[in-house]
């Protein structure tokens, strides 16, 4: 099968996968999340915990994934020459955040945030890894003033670069910021008046979208990461995908890790199907998405999403041969086959019966990335 896109995934919130999941959004970035970034100054640190989560997301058959780093600088390219070494293929970006952030993890000033962030861009561009690209990366408009994001957006359109954020993730954020940018029509408007809103920008969550903006997100050709996982588990709300990918929009999964506890795209399907499903046991009306969008989701939805669907998503002749070889019946597999399962149910019952154990091959463009040969990622236990 296609690879795996993961598009939107926090790297640097992987120490926190599986805990702290206790307190709503704005909470849970203050308590765990900041705190956790903001380790991430020092090096050795930044290194040991990217080798984790690359090598983990790898496993799970993640071929492509789109990380937010922190504001660090070293750590950020630290973790694109990391995902290079692991052959993954991916978009890095370093966190611009310059306002309501914590004294301790915070950037100085615009021109600072702005300096760090083109000397990233410059610096993983000239190191022109065949398929690692620097991605601009304002956390979200709560962490950012409008100087910051213009800057960015008039950035991003020089030099043509993707661009990710977060957008109407909870309500009491939405209200923050409606708050913080009044002259604006709507949270995608603080976006767009920056230029922010473009075909190669990926929003993550935009749970609590109006009917104009997800408009506008469709004729801009923007996409929408629909990280279902973070969504249920920090309570942030219930995202109706059928809606979007009924209008059109371009919508892809992401773990979200560590809003997400799952670094696991299998994970992100069947929690897609599970909450689109709540929708109709709200309304019988609501059509649920089906396994197939759902997979369709992680694999070429990924792709479009990220605008990489030239290069990978499926296999249509001419593409980068991204994908993962598939087993049920391996050792350890937890996926029983039966004589009259047809191939399709046998798709269904990996996407929800399996797990890494079936995912025996990762083809990042036809090398076989499992078995390279790279710094050990587990210490010897004592
Ligand atoms: N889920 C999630 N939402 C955010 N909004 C701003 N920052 C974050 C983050 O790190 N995770
Ligand atoms: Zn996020």
């Amino acid at each position: 099968m296609p690879g795996l896109i993961d598009t939107h995934i926090h790297a640097p919130q992987y120490p926190n996968a599986g805990k702290g999941l206790d307190h709503g959004l704005l909470d849970w970035l203050n308590k765990y999340t900041f705190p956790t970034e903001a380790k991430f100054q020092e090096l050795e640190f930044a290194k040991s915990a990217y080798r984790k989560i690359v090598r983990r997301t790898l496993e799970n058959g993640t071929t492509t994934a789109s990380y937010y780093g922190t504001i660090h600088l070293e750590a950020c390219l630290s973790l694109c020459d990391i995902v290079a070494e692991h052959g993954q293929r991916a978009l890095v970006g370093k966190v611009n955040m310059n306002a309501n952030s914590p004294e301790y993890y915070i950037e100085e000033s615009v021109d600072k945030s702005v300096s760090e962030t083109k000397k990233f861009v410059d610096e993983v561009l000239q190191k022109k890894y065949p398929r690692v690209l620097p991605i601009i990366t304002p956390r979200f408009a709560i962490s950012c003033s409008q100087q910051l994001m213009d800057a960015l957006g008039l950035l991003a359109i020089e030099k043509d670069l993707h661009v990710q954020t977060h957008i109407s993730e909870t309500p009491d954020e939405c209200e923050i910021v409606s708050k913080l940018f009044p002259e604006c029509e709507d949270y995608l408007d603080v976006y767009d008046k920056a230029g922010l809103v473009r075909n190669k920008t990926v929003l993550g969550h935009g749970i609590y979208l109006s009917d104009k903006e997800r408009k506008k997100i469709k004729e801009k050709g923007a996409s929408i990461s629909h990280c279902p996982n973070s969504n249920l588990s920090i309570r942030s709300g219930i995202f109706n995908a059928s809606q979007c990918l009924s209008e059109g929009i371009k919508v892809g999964l992401g773990t979200d890790v560590s809003g997400g506890y799952s670094p696991s795209m299998l994970d992100a399907m069947r929690t897609a199907i599970h909450t689109s499903n709540m929708w109709t046991i709200n309304d019988r009306s609501h059509k649920p998405i089906t396994h197939r969008e759902a997979f369709m989701m992680a694999t070429y939805g990924g792709s479009q999403a990220l605008t990489i669907d030239h290069l990978v998503g499926n296999f249509e002749v001419g593409k980068e041969f991204d994908a993962l070889l598939i087993s049920l019946d391996c050792p350890g597999s937890q996926v029983d086959i039966f004589e009259d399962d047809t191939p399709e149910d046998l798709v269904q019952k990996f996407i929800f019966l399996g797990d890494n154990r079936n995912i025996q091959r990762v083809f990042v463009n036809g090398e076989d990335v499992l078995q390279r040969k790279t710094p050990d990622v587990c210490p010897p236990a004592k």
